[in-house]
């Protein structure tokens, strides 16, 4: 198998990318996919992105786990698609509208900032020690004291398997020092902390408002991978408009022979 791509990251969470417009990879197994994302055996990549003809929308994003499994919605993997989509000249920097797994997300480019607008939250459910919700992808939320020594990864581990069976969930785990949020992700199919993980930062601006921690309506994020924002509105128990914003850049691009 030989095939071109290019490799992004968005705040520290890597894709290998694939313009898949006119598809060539059509019997790709989930092996192969892990493969690749391989850090010591392949290209090394926290998920795999094609980046597919749409009859309605600007472009299709199809996003695989590092697993090698095709997955719900990745915030981070949105945004470097759309910084990627730029690239490659299909979309421009304004009204940038993409299919995903859940459905139709609008973006806008400012420098190497994609905004990203993501799916209405309006069901969270609470855990026995933090909240659930899905944000395009399924995400635990536990608030922890000193996130920076936290065991991210033996913790994180035990609640995706513990508490959310097979299916699982991210879980992050996040403090709040009065003005900014700091979030660590464990992150399900990659099954170990990323830099940072896009539907995560969302899903914890959101449980510092739903758990009324902050009033905000526009949260600053820092991960390990870097500065994002989050912004929404909350109406009826529903957050609408909500926006990720953060950088996406391309780090190299290569082919692949295999
Ligand atoms: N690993 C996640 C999908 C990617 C999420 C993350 N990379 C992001 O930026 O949202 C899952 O299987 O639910």
């Amino acid at each position: 198998m030989k095939f071109q791509f290019e490799k992004y990251q968005g705040t520290g969470n890597d894709f290998v990318m694939i313009d898949h417009r006119k598809p060539f990879l059509v019997d790709l197994t989930t092996e192969q996919i892990a493969h690749i994302c391989h850090r010591r055996f392949g290209i090394g990549a926290d998920g795999f992105i094609l980046i597919e003809e749409d009859d309605e929308v600007d472009f299709k994003m199809v996003y695989f786990n590092s697993d090698g499994r095709e997955s719900t919605m990745c915030g981070n993997g949105g945004r470097c698609s759309v910084m990627f989509a730029h690239t490659l000249g299909i979309v421009g920097t304004e009204d940038i509208v993409f299919r995903a797994i859940d459905g139709l997300h609008h973006a806008s480019i400012e420098g190497d900032i994609v905004h990203l607008g993501m799916n209405d939250v309006s069901s969270i459910s609470e855990k026995i020690r933090g909240i659930w919700m899905d944000t395009g992808s399924p995400h635990h939320v536990e608030v922890v004291d000193d996130v920076d020594d936290y065991p991210v990864h033996k913790k994180g581990r035990i609640i995706r398997n513990e508490i959310y069976g097979v299916e699982g969930s991210n879980v992050n785990f996040i403090e709040w020092n009065d003005q900014k949020l700091k979030v660590r992700t464990y992150e399900r199919g990659v099954e170990a902390e990323t830099y940072s993980c896009g539907t995560g930062v969302t899903a914890s601006a959101i449980a510092l408002h739903h758990l009324g921690i902050a009033q905000k309506d526009s949260i600053e994020v820092s991960t390990p991978g870097g500065e994002l924002r989050v912004s929404f509105e909350f109406n009826n128990g529903v957050y609408s408009k909500v926006i990720l914003a953060g950088p996406a850049q391309k780090v190299f691009e290569g082919s692949w022979t295999s």
